[in-house]
């Protein structure tokens, strides 16, 4: 039988863009499987730490990876079948998984999971490589960004409901150097490529955003 083309919408960008929430709620509107690129970093980044193994062991986080027992289902992220959704959300998580993610070793090993969840009827995938180098040729390629300021009082909200307290002013310095450090690695940086999309979400709401997104995909002539 032939193959039949996949349709991916990537949604890349910096932190706190909104990348995860637009995708799943892009996903469940169009019935598509959901990869959060972000979470393999993150489950990497936490089974490294649980074993003490230090950001700058490559070797050690390469060989993490490799043996990673990891699974995704009912909306519950297991490691060794324990459910680390919330733990692998901590700040200290996501910027240990920033540093680790300039691996390209660790990129290489990553990249077969993220491909494999390529399946009918469609995927939305968000990240900071999807589209420039996991789905190249994905059907719709956006690059999600809002203004810092924005991005800051977004997390600053976001944590605020989870009872952790942060400064916007710590948060702006936190997610600028999560940011560079994304942007200016070697493998597989963030950027905006050519054939990507801009959609700054700044004074847009979540529906909104949703709704220019469904509004692009219809456009790109995907749909039947
Ligand atoms: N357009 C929007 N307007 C207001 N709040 C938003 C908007 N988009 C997302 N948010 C909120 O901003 C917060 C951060 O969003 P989210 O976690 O999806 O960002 P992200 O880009 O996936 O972040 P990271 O890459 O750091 O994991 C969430 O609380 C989310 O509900
Ligand atoms: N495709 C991806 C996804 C994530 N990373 C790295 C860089 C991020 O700072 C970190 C955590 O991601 P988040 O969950 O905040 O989206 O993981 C990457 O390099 N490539």
């Amino acid at each position: 039988m032939k193959n039949q083309y996949v349709p991916v919408i990537t949604l890349d960008g910096p932190s706190a863009s909104g990348k995860g929430t637009i995708a799943r709620l892009v996903s469940q509107a169009l019935g598509f499987h959901y990869l959060d690129s972000g979470a393999l970093y993150r489950l990497v980044a936490l089974a490294a730490m649980k074993r003490g193994v230090d950001a700058g062991d490559e070797q050690g986080v390469v060989g993490i990876a490799r043996s990673l027992d990891v699974s995704f289902a009912d909306s519950s992220i297991r490691l060794d079948g324990i459910d680390v959704s919330d733990e692998i959300r901590a700040e200290a998580c996501g910027e240990y998984a920033s540093k680790i993610a300039q691996y390209s070793a660790l990129r290489v090993e990553l990249l077969e999971r993220q491909r494999d969840l390529r399946k009918l009827p469609g995927l939305v995938a968000d990240g900071r490589d999807m589209g420039s180098v996991i789905f190249p040729d994905a059907t719709l390629k956006i690059y999600l960004t809002a203004n810092e300021e924005e991005r800051a009082r977004r997390r600053h909200k976001q944590l605020m409901e989870k009872g952790i307290n942060a400064s916007i002013a710590h948060l702006v310095l936190a997610l600028r150097e999560r940011d560079e450090r994304d942007s200016k690695r070697v493998a597989s940086p963030l950027q905006q490529c050519e054939d990507t999309r801009l959609l700054d979400t700044t004074g847009l709401n979540i529906d909104q955003v949703v709704g220019k997104v469904l509004g692009m995909y219809a456009d790109s002539g995907s749909i039947e």
